[in-house]
């Protein structure tokens, strides 16, 4: 059995997704006749999954669109975004390197994140970053999405179970942990409207080398 887990957010924590994000989110917002999102507007809106992307790119550039409208406009975003899902998107510094030892250390690795399952895969495994973990859930694997309480537990369940720490970015993310009473480390890096510190974690990171360090002391190892 692995010696516990670390389950980690996806955009914002491990890979910086806004350029490709900002290319879809701008030529959707185009196509309406809508202004373009500047990259610090995107920041702010990215966690909630796709869907609430979209509703509120709208929202912050005119008029609010209804339930059918997102529908058909999330069709068009997943067809674009998935063509050029890792185009312009990286990993953040450090992260596969930690990765790496993380897992030689005997860790179980997954991803839970409110990006789509799709372009979840493809995105990791066009990093080549997808072969560390032992699960990747995106939006839509199971029927509910972050921070639903039910998601940390089955996720951990299905790596084999075991002591776990969320790593993140997002309010989300903490309380997706909280749930299910398990620690959260926050990167300061990523996307959210206010600063990771203020978010309740029990401990922020301003690198993601640090994660392995800061996860191993709030498991007591
Ligand atoms: O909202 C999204 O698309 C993804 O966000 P997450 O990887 O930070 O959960
Ligand atoms: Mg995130």
């Amino acid at each position: 059995m692995a010696k516990a887990l670390f389950i980690f957010d996806l955009d914002g924590t491990l890979v910086d997704t806004a350029p490709d994000l900002l290319t879809s989110i701008n030529w959707l917002l185009g196509r309406e006749q809508r202004r373009a999102l500047g990259e610090e507007e995107l920041r702010r809106i990215v966690g909630h999954g796709a869907k609430k992307l979209i509703e509120r790119a709208f929202a912050m550039t005119g008029e609010e669109i209804s339930g059918f409208e997102t529908e058909m406009l999330y069709r068009a975003f997943l067809k674009d975004y998935g063509s050029h899902v890792a185009a312009a998107s990286r990993p953040y510094l450090g992260v596969p390197e930690t990765l790496s030892a993380l897992k030689a250390e005997g860790f179980a690795l997954g991803v839970l994140t409110n990006k789509p399952h799709a372009p979840t895969l493809a995105l990791l495994d066009e990093l080549g970053l997808s072969g560390h973990f032992g699960a990747i859930w995106g939006q839509g694997h199971r029927p509910y999405m972050k921070p639903d309480p039910r998601l940390f537990p089955e996720i951990v369940a299905e790596l084999g179970g075991g002591p776990a720490v969320m790593v993140g970015d997002s309010r989300t993310d903490v309380e997706t942990a909280r749930a299910a009473g398990a620690p959260v480390v926050l990167v300061s890096y990523g996307y959210t409207q206010e600063p990771a510190t203020m978010l309740g974690a029990d401990t922020v990171v301003d690198q993601f080398s640090e994660i392995a360090a800061a996860g191993k002391a709030l498991l007591g190892l």
